[in-house]
């Protein structure tokens, strides 16, 4: 029997994926129609072995009891949400659910960072797992450029046995293009490694070393990883499947447009309600002109209303949303009950990876340079904005509950 951990952190968290988290908690944000966590719910539900999955995280239960009854009706998984009562990290938080995930005595369980996304090669990784003996930890990895590869844990391996070597958590200068891509498989011996760096970390707590926070606090990275490396525990399994982290508001597009792939025919067996230009996720209750004309690349919520002459193509628009006649939006995400004035045009700049450089991945840019402009990207109206007809909303973001009376470019409208 297999298990499954999701690690969401909480409110505090996700600060650069504002202001799409302020009315949807970013592991609920939908990406290709669905909560990003339910894609990595739904490629755990796939293995017969996992019976059961635990999301770990600070966001309040009431937060999560939705979506956790609607998960386990969907997968017939057992789906448990447990909350910290204080950011512990992402080991400080395994550490304190251990009873919780060694119950039942799995053989091994998969631990997921919910802020990725990825064609999870979970069937894959289990079976490179339990060839390594040894083994108490699998990461799975994957080729960054060099410049990029110093804002992810890098590994060094050795090229016969694959076990690593050396681990840096996002290292001052290159280690290596080897990155950790946030997905693992665990064997339950890892809590004895936990106790000891946990151990450790209470011993040194109140002898001023410097170590702040919750004295439950520790890092699955810094704590546990980094010492397993170079003592044949530790193992990556390199992947090219594709992958990316969702940090930014920018990277929803990304994403959105890898799972529609990934997920393609979900509109198989419906009638085309319009032009669609592929891939699409069209909600069963979103009202669409038949004269609209919408993708590629597109993720429509439940109940919109989409007129006559819409063009829609790289966005994503929120449950409830209205786009009016004729309005235009590209590279954006439309929040819920917002509502898009006719022949207005809503255009966001794309934040993709360098496609000329080989393993290059999203480039998690903060919203303003380091003088104090916008950084372009996609353009975001937070739930309930008003833009009147004709209109040009560019490269910009409209907070929540907002009527615009004019067009803006370049600026974020508070
Ligand atoms: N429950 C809980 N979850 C947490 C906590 N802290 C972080 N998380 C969750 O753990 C995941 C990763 O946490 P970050 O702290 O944001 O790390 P990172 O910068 O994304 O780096 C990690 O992921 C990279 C791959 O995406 C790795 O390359 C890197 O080595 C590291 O594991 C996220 O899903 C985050 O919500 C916590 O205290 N409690």
């Amino acid at each position: 029997m297999l298990k499954a951990v999701i690690l969401i952190g909480g409110p505090q968290k996700g600060t650069r994926f504002r202001p799409l988290s302020l009315d949807t908690p970013k592991p609920l944000f939908p990406i290709a129609g669905l909560p990003l966590i339910q894609h990595h719910i739904a490629a755990c539900a796939k293995l017969e072995e996992c019976k059961e999955i635990l999301i770990i995280g600070s966001y309040t239960t009431n937060t999560m009891a939705q979506f956790v009854s609607d998960m386990q009706k969907e997968y017939h998984v057992i789906i448990r949400y447990l909350q910290e009562f204080a950011p512990l990290g992402t080991g400080g938080c395994l550490y304190h659910f251990r009873d919780q995930i060694r119950a039942g005595n799995p053989s091994a369980f998969f631990l997921l960072n919910g802020d990725v996304c990825a064609d999870f090669p979970l069937k894959e990784l289990w079976a490179f797992h339990a060839e390594k003996s040894e083994g108490l930890v699998t990461i799975m990895g994957t080729e960054a450029t060099r410049q990029q590869s110093v804002h992810y844990g890098c590994m060094v391996r050795d090229p016969a046995s694959k076990a690593v070597n050396h681990y840096v958590e996002k290292p001052n200068s290159y280690v290596s293009t080897l990155i950790n891509c946030g997905v693992y498989v665990c064997s339950l011996q890892v809590f004895h490694t936990m106790a000891e760096a946990f151990e450790k970390k209470q011993n040194g707590f109140y002898s001023g070393n410097g170590q702040s926070g919750h004295p439950g606090y520790m890092s699955w990275e810094q704590d546990v990883l980094a010492p397993l490396a170079g003592t044949n525990k530790l193992y990556a399994m390199q992947v090219t499947n594709w992958w990316s982290q969702v940090k930014t508001a920018g990277s929803a597009i990304y994403a959105n447009r890898h799972y529609l792939e990934l997920n393609r025919g979900r509109l198989d067996g419906r009638t085309a309600p319009c032009q669609i230009l592929p891939d699409v996720f069209l909600h069963p209750t979103a009202v669409v002109d038949s004269t609209a004309v919408i993708g590629p690349n597109v993720s429509i919520g439940a109940g919109v209303t989409i007129k006559a002459g819409v063009r829609i193509k790289e966005s994503i628009v929120l449950n409830n949303a209205t786009i009016n006649e004729h309005a235009l939006v590209m590279y954006s995400v439309v929040g819920q009950e917002a509502v898009v004035g006719e022949w207005s045009r809503v255009e966001g700049i794309p934040s993709d990876p360098d496609p000329n450089k080989p393993f290059a991945k999203m480039d998690n840019t903060p919203l303003f340079n380091t003088d104090g402009r916008l950084n372009p990207s996609i353009t975001i109206l937070g739930a309930g904005v008003v833009v009147p007809a004709e209109t040009i909303l560019l490269n910009s973001i409209v907070l929540p509950h907002k009527h615009l009376s004019r067009s803006f470019k370049h600026e974020i409208i508070l």
